[in-house]
């Protein structure tokens, strides 16, 4: 789906409209300085919104079963994010903490931090994403549970709009066990402990 609408556009017309928006700025595209911006706006969206070409699933499909009998959760936490706020295609900063109890398969830690870049790399609401990393995990891995915490700082209300610093938003999204048994949800939530300058 992604591939067809960006079929749709080439980086030619890419660019143009990185043009239109200078000039709806108030500046001129075709002054020095300008010259070559369009160009490196058109190369930061590909790295910014790479994550249309990428398919979570795929990250947590290699799982392996040889760790000891280990049962216990497992947490990944301070996962850094870069994303962008779908409503201002403002940056949108934060961690993403994730967790999940095994039911005998487990993944490459590193896998569960790909499957947040993969959903954070698109125009996004902080909801959606912690919907869809928990929603991908529970999915692919099939555990007993799965929790993620994203906390983000908009930048549509920091340098815009109601220009509030220092506001960082929390979401969460917890499937099996984790929303159904209070003592595994106090348990991520104590291993993550999220307050204030986390
Ligand atoms: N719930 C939620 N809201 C978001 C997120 N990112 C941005 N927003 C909000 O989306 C809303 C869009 O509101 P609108 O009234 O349509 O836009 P606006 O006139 O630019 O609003 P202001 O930001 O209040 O100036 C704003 O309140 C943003 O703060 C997000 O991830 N989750
Ligand atoms: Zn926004």
């Amino acid at each position: 789906m992604a591939d067809d609408i960006r079929n749709q556009v080439t980086r030619a017309q890419a660019e143009e409209a990185v043009r239109t928006l200078l000039r709806w700025a108030g500046d001129d595209p075709t002054r020095e300085g300008l010259l070559d911006t369009p160009q490196r706006v058109v190369k930061a969206y590909e790295d910014w919104f790479s994550g249309y070409a990428l398919d979570p699933d795929e990250y947590l499909a290699r799982t392996f079963e040889e760790v000891g009998g280990y049962d216990e959760m497992i947490v990944l936490r301070d996962i850094e994010y870069e994303s962008h706020c779908e409503h201002h295609m403002a940056p949108i900063i934060g961690k993403v903490h994730v967790g999940y109890l095994p039911a005998g398969k487990v993944v490459g830690i590193s896998k569960l931090a790909r499957v947040v870049e993969a959903y954070a790399r698109r125009f996004q609401v902080q909801e959606k994403m912690t919907a869809q990393i928990a929603g991908c995990i529970q999915r692919v891995l099939e555990p007993r549970g799965v929790g993620v915490v994203v906390v983000g700082t908009h930048e549509c209300m920091t340098t815009r709009g109601i220009h509030k610093r220092g506001v960082s938003m929390v979401t969460s999204k917890m499937l099996g066990c984790f929303r159904d048994d209070a003592r595994t949800r106090a348990e991520f939530l104590r291993f993550i402990e999220v307050g204030p300058g986390r």
